[in-house]
């Protein structure tokens, strides 16, 4: 039997990549937070509250308790970003490979995931998984590719292409964890903005524009922090993009609608946070995101006008006018 792999996190995508490594049979160790979670995972082989509809593999258990899941060789940490660096830091972990599937930047310090999670399990080998994949359909076992970033090199990605790859989950492997970190974090925040464009009725060209001149942003400060071209453009970069850009399945994608929709009434954005129960990371990744860029010197006009949409500091239709008004320029100014 293939060694047991444990998941830290029982919302959606901590569910999904749950059901997917267990569909070889292996058994998978879930950390959930919530009662009612662990539960509903080991006595119906659901989870009701966060990825409802999925029946679950028997071999998948859940637990409450952090340190279960401790002794693990491979652990995959899929809280949300806010959280990651206070869960892991409550694991002594020597050796174990970490797996940072959140994705975001963390609010106070300004740091990557990688980052944190460096200075959180100083003994764990990290890697980072990302990449285009709604959890409902990685747990259908519809095909899906991801990024899969070693900090290990080619000697950790020997240990951990076998364990995370299944015939319709395909990871392609990397060394570049700083890109891998920042098209999964970036994406989020451009994708609320072209919610906003879709809630407003502006069409499909509006939001094309808004994908290829947020991809730019990405790629300024993501060459700027060190990331590869190549991995920008690949799977966790463009290919999440575009998923996240283009379906009402993203939560990103979903709040910016409903800002388009709801934004000018009373309470605006906080209003609309309020009222959820899952994460939508732009949200929370887009003021440190522009605090970062600025840190850099790199102009992020997009992901600035939702920090400031999220803020309240303006409106929806204020948010378009502003970025159709920006001076004309060349389209790629490095040429
Ligand atoms: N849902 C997806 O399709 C998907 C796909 C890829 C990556 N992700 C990423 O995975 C990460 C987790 O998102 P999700 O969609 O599984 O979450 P979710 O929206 O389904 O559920 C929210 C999760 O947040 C957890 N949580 C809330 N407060 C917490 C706290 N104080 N400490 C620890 N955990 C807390 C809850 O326990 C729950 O697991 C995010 O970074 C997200 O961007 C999500
Ligand atoms: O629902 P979202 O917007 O967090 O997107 C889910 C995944 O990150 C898509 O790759």
């Amino acid at each position: 039997m293939s060694a047991a792999v444990g998941v830290v996190g029982g919302g959606a995508w901590g569910t999904a990549l749950a059901q997917m490594l267990a569909s070889d049979g292996r058994d998978v160790l879930l950390w959930a937070r919530e009662a009612d979670v662990v539960e509903a995972v080991n006595a119906e082989h659901r989870n009701p509250r966060f990825l409802p509809g999925a029946q679950l593999h028997p071999s998948i258990r859940a637990t409450g308790a952090l340190a279960d899941l401790a002794a693990l060789p491979v652990l995959l940490m899929v809280t949300p970003a806010q959280h990651l660096g206070a869960v892991l830091g409550q694991l002594s972990l020597l050796g174990s490979d970490v797996v940072l599937c959140a994705k975001g930047i963390e609010q106070g310090s300004g740091r990557l995931m990688s980052d944190v999670a460096a200075a959180a399990a100083p003994g764990a080998a990290l890697a980072v998984l990302s990449g285009p994949t709604f959890a409902h359909e990685v747990a259908d076992g519809l095909p899906t590719a991801v990024t899969l970033a070693c900090t290990g090199g080619e000697a950790q990605w020997a240990r951990l292409a076998p364990v995370i790859a299944r015939p319709a989950f395909r990871p392609y492997y990397s060394a570049d964890v700083i890109g891998a970190s920042i098209g999964g974090a970036v994406k989020n925040v451009l994708a609320i903005a072209c919610g906003v464009v879709e809630g407003l009725g502006l069409g499909a060209n509006a939001r094309a524009a808004l994908i290829s001149r947020g991809f730019a942003e990405m790629q300024r400060l993501g060459l700027a922090m060190g990331a590869e071209a190549e991995t920008l453009a690949g799977l966790s970069g463009l290919g999440d993009l575009v998923l996240t850009c283009s379906s009402s399945e993203s939560r990103n994608f979903a709040l910016g609608i409903a800002l388009g929709v709801e934004g000018d009434k009373t309470g605006g954005a906080a209003a609309l946070l309020a009222e959820r129960s899952t994460v939508a990371e732009g949200a929370f990744t887009a003021p440190v995101l522009v605090r970062v860029a600025d840190q850099h010197g790199i102009a992020m006009p997009i992901a600035a006008g939702v920090a400031a949409l999220l803020d309240g500091a303006i409106s929806p239709r204020a948010l378009v006018a502003q970025i159709l008004a920006r001076p004309l320029r060349a389209e790629a100014p490095h040429g």
